[in-house]
C-alpha cells in the first residue's frame, strides 16, 4: 500500500475567506476542491514542504502559518497522513499557478462533500469556528 505524507495550506485572508483549488480531472480525487499542497519529500519537515508546495502551486511565499490539524486517512489504494496548516501571512497573491482553477470561499460556506473524504474533520472544525 502506498504511504503518503502531505502538507496543505488553509490560506485565509482578513475577510475570513479561504483560497481553494480544484484538482485536475485526471488526478487522484479528480475534480475535488482542495487546500493547495502536496507530498512531503524525504528530508523535509512538514513546514518546509508547505512553503515549497504553496510556492509551486499558488505562487505565494508563506511567512506566517501554524499547524491546525493532523490526520490520517486510508483510501482503497493508499494511506495518507495530512498536515493542515492555517496560513495567514504571505507575500504575493495566490492563484492557480499550475493551471488549476482557484477561488476564494467564505469559511462558513465550505462544503465537506466537495473535498476528498480525508478533509471531513478539518472542514467540520473550520465550519464550527467560522465567524
Ligand atoms: N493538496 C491536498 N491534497 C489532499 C487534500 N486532501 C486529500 O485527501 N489530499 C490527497 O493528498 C494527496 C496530495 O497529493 P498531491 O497530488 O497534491 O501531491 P503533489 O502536489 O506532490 O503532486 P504531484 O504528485 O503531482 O507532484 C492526494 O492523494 C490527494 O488526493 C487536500 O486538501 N489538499
Ligand atoms: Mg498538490
Amino acid at each position: 500500500m502506498k504511504k503518503l505524507n502531505i502538507a496543505a495550506g488553509i490560506i485565509r485572508n482578513t475577510q475570513g475567506e479561504i483560497f481553494l483549488t480544484r484538482r485536475a480531472a485526471d488526478a487522484h480525487m479528480a475534480n475535488k476542491l482542495e487546500f493547495p499542497g502536496g507530498k512531503i519529500e524525504a528530508g523535509e519537515t512538514p513546514e518546509q514542504a508547505l512553503v515549497r508546495e504553496l510556492q509551486e502551486e499558488t505562487g505565494i511565499i508563506a511567512t506566517g502559518y501554524s499547524l491546525y490539524e493532523a490526520c490520517a486517512h486510508a483510501f482503497s489504494d493508499r494511506h495518507i497522513n495530512l498536515w493542515f496548516f492555517i496560513v495567514e501571512q504571505w507575500q504575493g497573491e495566490p492563484w492557480g499557478k499550475e493551471g488549476q482553477p482557484g477561488m476564494w470561499v467564505a469559511q462558513h460556506a465550505l462544503q465537506a462533500d466537495a473535498f476528498p473524504p480525508a478533509n471531513l474533520s478539518v472542514i467540520e472544525r473550520l465550519l464550527a469556528e467560522a465567524m
